[in-house]
Order: structure tokens, then sequence, then C-alpha cells
């Protein structure tokens, strides 16, 4: 089974499991049955598939489960929570800091995608404001060194390199030596590709790291080689000892859960995964984003980070939100933006419910639901277009009108519809004078601290609108810290931390003109 089939399956089990009238040991057996036969089918470790069974099982105490939703949501958090575990061996990764030049050395196995992934982590770190390059030590595939110039050319990143010296560990040096003279705040040197049998690489990576003294080392790990992957991590373990992981091609046909097992073994965190071939397809990892997306419940999170990255204009949608209003035009430039940026399963993948909607299509079906979602609202009257939508609601007749004008269903356009009054809500809640945040006043975060009712009520208010298909399922991940987080992000518009839910910021970066769409 493919890893993109993993979150289905997963989905699938938990969702059943919320329709059940009232949970009793066999309910719970059998949902763990499903999502660890899931598991043990993309290749996770049955250790560890062992693990978190246990894990859920020792923590659920059955006899004492309360009945209806409150018991069903106890094993879903559960069942989140382990599901977290398994992708977080709790170790926090090195970050680069700017000012001070931390050298990045990257190894990995011959074609696990780390010379591609070079450019990607540079562009990344280059679009935060850190001043990144690449050295590309890499001298024992022929064309290692122009596939890395033609990517860094491509990206604008600047490179050392050389035709002529055959020494991996020279040019490694002498191109850290350099960049750090000319103050580069990320320098990442990609070494040759190695199997775990060719001892000599192996010296050489050694070599190479006694030489440039990295901050950091990074693993690359392929998604695709399955089970294989945790003896060729260890075996990298014990020779490089890195620091961090990241798992690419987790985008195509691969199970991934053997690079996921690998990562457990090694205990190491995973820091990026690459989800395609393009300069960009390179996603900042955070376990709680990774499983809720996987569970089809959105992950705002990456979704900033992707819009960011992205580097958009910004216009004034914002303003509105900071009104508490979020109207149809929001929404219509929203769908606008979206279009414009990558492929659109994607960014579904990140919104939450969007993935929902667009289930069992592919990205040419997907743009074409969301250019019939434009008709919709193209085909509105710009009173309709500054409502939040509640106006359609009220007058049915004016969905049967823009039905009609847009050459789409009514069901379609209640679907459109519904879409913003969830946004419309969120904002009013969130956002304004009136909203939660408003009546915080500067401070959310201790607001809410004083304030566990507030706290409560704004909790309940963001399970109530969980995207998803399961309605019953929160998470759990809307702890406090992340609430306040995002009570913060809202406030102050910064880019949202960590585990923050920055609606703000994901609304003004999806606001104003797009870069022209990727060709793929
Ligand atoms: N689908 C997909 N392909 C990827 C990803 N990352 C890299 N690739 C592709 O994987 C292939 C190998 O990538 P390289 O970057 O050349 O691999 P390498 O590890 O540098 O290879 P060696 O130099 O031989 O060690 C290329 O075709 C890349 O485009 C990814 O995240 N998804």
């Amino acid at each position: 089974m493919v890893f993109a089939d993993l979150g289905r399956r997963l989905n699938s089990a938990l969702g059943d499991f919320s329709k059940a009238t009232s949970v009793n040991e066999e309910l719970v057996d059998n949902l763990l049955k499903t999502i660890c036969t899931a598991l043990l089918e993309t290749d996770v470790n049955v250790r560890l598939v062992q693990t978190l069974r246990s894990n859920i099982k020792k923590k659920i105490n059955i006899s004492n489960l309360p009945q209806g939703i409150n018991g069903k949501r106890i094993v879903q958090k559960t069942v989140f929570d382990e599901l977290c575990t398994l992708v977080d061996p709790q170790v926090q990764a090195f970050t680069p800091k700017k000012g001070k030049p931390s050298v990045i050395m990257m190894v990995g196995l011959q074609g696990s995608g780390k010379t591609t992934t070079c450019t990607k982590l540079a562009l990344q770190y280059q679009r935060k404001g850190l001043k990144s390059c690449l050295v590309a030590a890499d001298t024992f595939r022929a064309g290692a060194f122009d596939q890395l110039k033609q990517n860094a050319i491509k990206a604008r990143v600047p490179f050392y390199g050389s035709y002529t010296e055959t020494d991996p560990v020279v040019i490694a040096q002498e191109g850290v030596e350099k960049f750090k003279k000319d103050r580069f705040d990320v320098i990442i040197v990609d070494t040759s590709g190695r199997h775990q049998q060719e001892k000599e690489l192996f010296a050489e990576m050694v070599e190479i790291s006694e030489a440039i003294q990295p901050d950091q080392t990074i693993m690359i790990l392929d998604a695709s080689i399955g089970q294989a992957a945790e003896p060729q991590a260890k075996a990298f373990k014990e020779t490089a000892n890195f620091g961090a992981v990241i798992i690419t091609k987790l985008d195509g046909h691969a199970k991934g859960g053997g690079a996921l097992s690998a990562v457990a073994a090694t205990n190491t965190p995973i820091v990026f995964i690459g989800t395609g071939e393009h300069i960009n397809d390179l996603e900042k990892f955070s376990p709680r984003s990774f499983i809720s997306k996987l569970l089809g419940m959105g992950d705002l999170e990456g979704l900033m980070e992707h819009v960011q990255s992205l580097n958009l204009d910004k216009k004034n949608m914002v303003k509105n939100l900071e009104q508490g209003k979020f109207t149809v035009r929001d929404f219509r430039d929203q769908l606008g933006n979206i279009m414009k940026l990558g492929p659109l399963s994607k960014m579904a993948s990140m919104i939450p419910g969007m993935s929902n909607m667009m289930q069992g299509m592919n990205d040419e079906d997907g743009a074409i639901r969301m250019k019939r979602m434009l008709y919709i609202v193209d085909s509105m009257t710009e009173q309709e277009l500054d409502s939040d939508g509640l106006t359609f609601t009220q007058q049915p007749s004016r969905v049967f009108r823009v039905a009609k004008g847009s050459g789409t269903s009514v069901i379609e356009v209640e679907e459109t519809i519904s879409q913003v009054r969830i946004f419309a809500q969120m904002a009013k809640t969130m956002g304004g004078k009136d909203g939660i945040l408003g009546k915080l006043g500067g401070n959310p975060a201790a607001g809410l601290k004083k304030d566990p009712r507030q706290m409560a009520a704004m909790q309940k208010r963001l399970q109530s609108m969980g995207g998803g298909g399961m309605p019953d399922f929160n998470p759990g991940s809307m702890n406090f810290g992340d609430i306040s987080k995002m009570a913060s992000s809202l406030m102050g518009g910064g880019g949202g931390g960590p585990g923050g839910f920055d609606l703000k910021g994901m609304m003004n970066q999806l606001q104003g003109a797009a870069k022209p769409p990727r060709r793929r």
C-alpha cells in the first residue's frame, strides 16, 4: 500500500469508529487492528506497530471510558497522539541562525535525492533570510557537480565546486572556508552517494566530516527503499552520526513506512520531507502537522510554510479579518491564489475539509472543481461578494440564480457557500473587537491562561469547525500551547510559529498576486 493510501485507510477507520453508537472493547480492538494492518502494509516496522498498539491499549482504560462522544474522542485522541509519537523522537534538531556560519553536511545513499535536496534546502533557508550557499563535494558521480550547478543557478544560490580537483575533502574544505570568509549563514555540503557496503566511501565521508566539522549532518532517506531503510540508516548513524533526517520521495508510490521506522530506530528527528522533483517541493516536517495531514485534517502550518516560501505579495484581506469578517470576495481571492500555488492535491491536503471535498480527484479534476468554484463566485453580485454568505441562506433564490449564471449545479453553489460560512464563522470568533481575541486585549495568550472558560469556548469552537471526514474527531492537536500561539499569530500577524495556526498570516499570504504557476 502506498503512503497516500495509509492516510485514507486511517481516516476511514477513525471515521467508522466515530459513527458507532457506543464504545466497547471489541470496537477499539477492531479499530487498532485496522490501523496496525495499514501501518504494516506501508512497511512500518513490526516492532514499532506493536509498541504503538500496546501504548494505545495501556492508555485507554476501556472499562472506565465514558460513553458517547467523549469516549470516542479519548480513543481518537490517543490514536492521534501515538501516531505522532511514531514520527517524533522528541529530539531537537539543530537550527541555523543568522550571523553565524552553520555548516550542514548531507549524506545518503546513491540516488536518494541528496543533490536535489541540497538546493531545495538552500532555497528554503535563503527565503527565510539566511544567506545560503552550496559546496559540491560529490566527486564520485560524474555529473553531480553539473547537476548541483544547474540547480543552484536556477535557484540563484551561490555554489562552489571544481571540474579538476578530484579529492572531495579538498573541495569541501576549500568551499567551506571560502563561504565562511564571505560570511554566509548556511553552507550546505553535498557528498557522494554510497552504499553501506562501500567501506572506502564511508571512510571518505568521515574524512570530509573531520575536515569541515559540520554543525549538522543530515541523512537523506529515500522513502521508496522500504524496509531496507532501517539497516541503511543504522549504518550511516554509526559512521556519520547524523543529527537529522530528510525523507525524500514521499510524493510518489513509496510505502514510506520503512523510512519512518528508520527514523525511529536511529532516534533522529525528521526536519523536512521531499514531496516532488521541483525545487519548491520540500516541506518543513512537524510531527503533529504531518499526522494531521495524513489523516485528512489539513495542515495549516504546512500551508503557511509553503505560501510564505513563495513570497506572495500581500493585499488587504487582513483588514477584513481584523474586523472579524470573511467575505465571499475573500474566498474568491483565495481560490484564485490557490490555483496559482502549485499542484492542487498538495494545497488541498493542507486545508482542513478541502481534501475531503476533493477526495478521489486527481490534480486535473481538482483544478476543474476549483475553476467551477471560481465561476460560481464570479457570477455573484458585488453585494453578495462582500457578504459572508449568509445572504444565500436567507434568500435561496440567489443560489439558483448563481447556479444558472455560472453553468454549475445548485449543490455546487451550496457547497461553495458552506465553505465560506465555515471560514466566516472562524474569522468572527477569532478576530475583531467582539471576537474572543478582541476581548482579550493585547496579550491573548496571557488572557487565555487567565480565563479558562474563554479557552474552553475557543477550543470547542475549533473542534466544531475541524475539517476532515470525522465529525467527532478532534485530533487533540489543539492544546493550550497551540491555541495561545494561534491567538498570538492572529493578534500579531506574525509568521505563525511551529504548531501554531496562523489564520491572519495565512489569509495575508494567500491574498495578493501570486507568482506564475509552476510548470511540471
Ligand atoms: N518524486 C521525487 N523525486 C525526487 C525527490 N527528491 C529527489 N528526487 C529525484 O530523485 C532522483 C535522484 O536525485 P539526486 O538528487 O540526483 O540523488 P543523489 O542522492 O544526489 O544521487 P547520487 O549523487 O548518485 O548520490 C532525481 O531524479 C531527483 O529528481 C522527491 O522528493 N520526490
